[in-house]
C-alpha cells in the first residue's frame, strides 16, 4: 500500500478498519483534558470497559454468597481458571490441555525451570540472549546456583554482533550447535522487550531439540501480539504475563504452556493441591497425583479477582480473533514506520529505528534509539499527550496496539513529534 502522511489518508484508513469500533471499548487516560495517544500497551494494556463487569461479578458473588461462591457462584471460583484453556489455546496456538493460568510470569518461569532445567554432569548449560529482560537474567542465575552450579560457566548468552541492534538467527543456531551435548535448556524471550525483535521460535526450538535440549519461551511481549503455534513447533514450555497486549490489568495472572508430550511424564515439579487430580482434590489424600496437563503445574487455588479482567479480555480476543488483530497490526505498524521516516526526512531527527523492518521480525512495537537529548523528547511527548516509555539507556518504545490505536492517532503523533523536533 502506498502510504501518505496526511490527515485525510489516516481518516481513510480508519474508515476501512474493521477493528476501529473496538477503540470505544477501552478506557483512555487523559492529559490536558484530552484522551491520550497510548503507545505503551507493550507495558500495560489499557483497561477494556468489560473488565469492570467481570470484576463486579466476582465481588457481588462474594458479597452475596461468601464461601458458597466457590461452587455456586455465577462463574464458580473453584474451576474459574478452566474457562481460559479454550480461548487462550487459540491465542498461543496450543491444545486446551496445554494451557492454564496461575501466579505471575517470573514465578511461573521459576516453577517451569524446576521441571525443565534438570542439569546433569554432562548436560547442564542454559542458552539465553544477552540483555534479556532483567527478571529473566536474575531467575536463570539463581536457578543455576540453586543446583550448585556457577552462572559464569553455565549460562551462555547469545550476543549481538558489534554495531548491530538485533540478534541474527544464524548466530543463535550456531551457539546452540556449539554448546551441543552440554546444552540442557534454551530459554529466551520470543519478542525482545527493548527492540521489539521477534525471534524465529520455530527454528530455534528445532535446533535446541536437535542437540537434545529442552526449549522454553518467555512470551511476555508475544502473547496476544503475534501468531504462534506452540504445539506444532514442539515448544516444551512457555509462560507469559497478561497485563501487556492481553489487557488484563496490573499484575494480573500469567499463562503457561506445557507441551502435551510432557503431560504423562514424571517430571519433578513444585506442587500444591490445585495441581492434584481434580476428581479427588477434596478427598484430602496424602499422595500427589498431578493432573495430566498444564493444570498439573498449578499450586494454589486461583486468584479469582486477578483472573476476572483477564477472562473479559480473553473473550474479546476470541470475538476478534488473532488473524484480524495481526492484519491490522501489520498495517498500522508499517504506517507508523512510514510516518517516522517521513518526518525524519523533513526535520533533523535524532532517532534511529532499531526494530527490524522485516515483517517476520516485527510485531506491534517500534523502538527508537535516541542519539542525544532522548530523555527531553520523551518528556515532551508525555506532556503532549503521547504515552510512550523510556527504557535505559536510550530507547523510546512505541506500540500501536491494534485493538485501540487508530490511524489518526499515528498521524497526530507524527505532527506532535515533528513540532518537538524543529
Ligand atoms: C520479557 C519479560 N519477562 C519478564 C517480565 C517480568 O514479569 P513479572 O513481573 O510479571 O514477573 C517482563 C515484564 O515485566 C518482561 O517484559
Ligand atoms: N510490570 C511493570 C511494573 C512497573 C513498571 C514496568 C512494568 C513492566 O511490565 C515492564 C515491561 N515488562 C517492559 O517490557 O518494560
Amino acid at each position: 500500500m502506498q502510504f501518505k502522511n496526511t490527515l485525510d489518508f489516516a481518516k481513510q484508513l480508519d474508515q476501512q478498519d474493521v477493528l476501529a469500533k473496538y477503540k470505544a471499548e477501552f478506557n483512555f487516560p487523559k492529559v490536558n483534558g484530552e484522551e491520550v495517544i497510548y503507545f505503551t500497551g507493550n507495558s500495560l494494556g489499557l483497561q477494556p470497559k468489560i473488565a469492570k463487569e467481570y470484576v463486579d461479578e466476582v465481588m457481588t458473588n462474594w458479597a452475596d454468597l461468601g464461601v458458597e461462591g466457590h461452587f455456586n457462584g455465577s462463574k464458580p471460583w473453584w474451576d474459574y481458571q478452566e474457562r481460559f484453556a479454550e480461548p487462550l489455546s487459540k491465542i498461543v496456538g496450543a491444545k486446551p490441555s496445554e494451557v492454564t493460568v496461575m501466579n505471575t510470569l517470573s514465578v511461573n518461569l521459576n516453577l517451569l525451570l524446576v521441571s525443565f532445567y534438570r542439569p546433569t554432569k554432562q548436560r547442564f548449560k542454559i542458552i539465553c540472549e544477552e540483555k534479556a529482560f532483567p527478571s529473566d537474567q536474575y531467575l536463570i542465575q539463581e536457578q543455576v546456583r540453586n543446583h550448585g552450579l556457577d552462572p559464569a560457566t553455565t549460562i551462555v548468552e547469545v550476543k549481538r554482533r558489534p554495531g548491530e541492534h538485533n540478534f541474527r538467527t544464524e548466530d543463535i543456531l550456531q551457539t546452540i550447535q556449539s554448546v551441543g551435548n552440554e546444552l540442557a535448556l534454551v530459554l529466551m524471550g520470543g519478542i525482545n522487550y527493548y527492540t521489539g525483535q521477534v525471534l524465529d521460535m520455530q527454528a530455534i526450538t528445532k535446533a535446541g531439540h536437535q542437540v537434545g535440549a529442552y526449549v522454553g519461551w518467555d512470551l511476555a511481549h508475544a502473547a496476544g501480539n503475534i501468531k504462534m503455534h506452540l504445539h506444532d513447533w514442539q515448544v516444551d514450555f512457555a509462560a507469559w504475563c497478561s497485563y501487556k497486549y492481553m489487557n488484563a490489568g496490573p499484575g494480573s495472572a500469567s499463562g503457561i504452556f506445557v507441551h502435551e508430550k510432557h503431560h504423562k511424564s514424571n517430571l519433578p515439579r513444585f506442587a500444591g493441591w490445585w495441581g492434584h487430580n481434580k476428581e479427588r482434590r477434596f478427598l484430602m489424600e496424602p499422595a500427589f497425583d498431578p493432573i495430566q496437563g498444564a493444570e498439573g503445574w498449578q499450586i494454589s487455588n486461583p486468584p479469582v479477582l486477578s483472573l476476572a479482567p483477564y477472562l473479559g479480555s480473553v473473550a474479546m480476543f476470541n470475538e476478534v480473533g488473532m488473524d484480524a488483530l495481526i492484519a491490522k497490526r501489520d498495517t498500522i505498524t508499517a504506517y507508523l514506520a512510514f510516518v517516522l521516516q517521513d518526518i525524519a526526512s523533513q526535520v533533523h531527527a535524532n532517532f534511529e529505528v532499531i526494530t527490524p523492518a522485516e515483517p517476520e521480525q516485527r510485531a506491534s512495537q517500534i523502538s527508537l534509539f535516541l542519539h542525544g537529548q532522548g530523555k527531553e523528547l520523551f518528556t515532551y511527548l508525555m506532556q503532549n499527550g503521547v504515552i510512550v516509555d523510556w527504557r535505559e539507556p536510550n530507547v523510546i518504545r512505541l506500540a500501536p496496539v491494534p485493538f485501540y490505536t487508530s490511524y489518526q492517532d499515528i498521524y497526530n503523533f507524527g505532527q506532535i513529534l515533528k513540532a518537538g523536533l524543529v
